[in-house]
């Protein structure tokens, strides 16, 4: 069977990205990674890891490729960032290596997408409304995705992603956190090879409410959607309490827990396992699946960045994408 053939988008061209983009191209791995980035931005970061690049077409054969030959699709940047100051004039570039990759693997010219960590305030203050890629891609292609980090020990995934935490509450929507349990379930399925999944689902509030006492979104909205799907056969746990629902017996038991917000979950999730951590975006047409960790400005340049959760990504991401392409050919 073909490699898969993956879009590789290193991200902030002024933060760790591309040095961990180089580690990953100088890495075996089980995927063939195209690059979505600027020649002369992976060039530096290739120098800092003290080695060099030749940069070919994306379509250049495996045989053309020397041990430093990369396949390149060249988007240009406006300004040279210095390491650790990202420049807002490319903020465009940086967005348009997100969505050129994206709209590729729409046409199906790559099996998935790996990307790198952006600085999200430095779009913004480009003049593109931004809050991160999972948005960016669901939105791209038009559907409601789920994201989910995972590491050896742990799966979280997220009822909301990033919004400031006093609009979370509002947020909270009983039909919404259907269809992320049911984008959840359904990755964890097919993705992930697990036939009958136990997800465990967290209350909003300490104590999980308190039985009202403490907030009632509980039992107004998160019950009823367990009650609801628990009656189609799926396995939830909850709403727990988020303070406890991590302990390692409790986790030992649970393929994925579902958190309510973004900061319930990923300190946890960090917190056990930063370096080998990925961060995936379920219910997408294709595999993505990201660093765990962002641009990392005080280490750009500096060639001490850790390459682990790259290194991850590549993995998790290819592994996905075999499991895919073996399912359709059975189809
Ligand atoms: N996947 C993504 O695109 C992604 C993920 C998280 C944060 N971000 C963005 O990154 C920017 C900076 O965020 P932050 O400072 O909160 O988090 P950060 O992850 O960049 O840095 C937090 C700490 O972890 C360290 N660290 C991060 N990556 C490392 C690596 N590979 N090896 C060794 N140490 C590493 C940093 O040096 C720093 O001390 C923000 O704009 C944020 O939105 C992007
Ligand atoms: N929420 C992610 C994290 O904390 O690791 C991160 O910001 C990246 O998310 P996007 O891939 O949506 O940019």
């Amino acid at each position: 069977m073909r490699r898969p053939r993956l879009a590789l988008v290193p991200g902030e061209p002024a933060g760790v990205g591309p040095e961990l983009a180089v580690a990953a191209l100088r890495r075996e791995s089980d995927a063939d990674l195209v690059v979505f980035a600027e020649a002369a931005t992976l060039a530096r970061a290739a120098r800092v890891l003290g080695t060099a690049l030749t940069f070919h077409d994306s379509r250049a054969d495996r045989a053309q490729l020397g041990d430093d030959g990369v396949r390149l699709v060249e988007v240009p940047n406006v300004a040279e960032a210095a390491f650790g100051s990202p420049d807002p004039r490319n903020a465009r570039s940086v967005v348009l290596a997100l969505r050129m990759a994206a709209e590729a693997c729409m046409a199906g010219e790559y099996d998935g997408m790996v990307t790198g960590p952006v600085h999200k305030a430095t779009i913004n203050a480009g003049g593109i409304a931004y809050t991160g890629t999972t948005e960016l891609l669901a939105a791209h292609a038009g559907c409601e995705v789920v994201m989910m980090l995972a590491n050896p020990l742990m799966r979280v995934a997220l009822a909301t992603t990033h919004l400031p935490l006093r609009a979370v509450a509002d947020a909270l929507d009983g039909e919404r956190l259907e269809r992320t349990l049911r984008i959840l379930h359904a990755a964890l399925r097919g993705d992930f090879g697990i036939d009958d999944p136990l997800v465990a689902v967290l209350g909003l509030n300490p104590h999980a409410g308190e039985q009202g006492h403490l907030g009632r979104e509980e039992i107004e909205v998160v019950a009823p959607v367990l009650e609801r799907l628990r009656a189609e056969g799926m396995r939830l746990d909850g709403p727990l309490p988020a303070d406890t629902a991590f302990l390692p017996r409790r986790l030992a038991a649970t393929d994925a827990v579902l958190a309510m917000y973004h900061d319930q979950g990923l300190p946890v999730l960090k917190y056990s396992g930063f370096e080998q951590a990925v961060n995936l975006t379920l219910g997408l047409p294709y595999p993505r699946v990201a660093v765990d960790h962002g641009t990392a400005l005080d280490l750009a340049g500096s060639g001490r960045a850790d390459p682990s959760s790259m290194l991850a990504a590549v993995a998790a991401c290819a592994r996905i994408a075999g499991v895919r392409r073996t399912r359709e050919q059975q189809r």
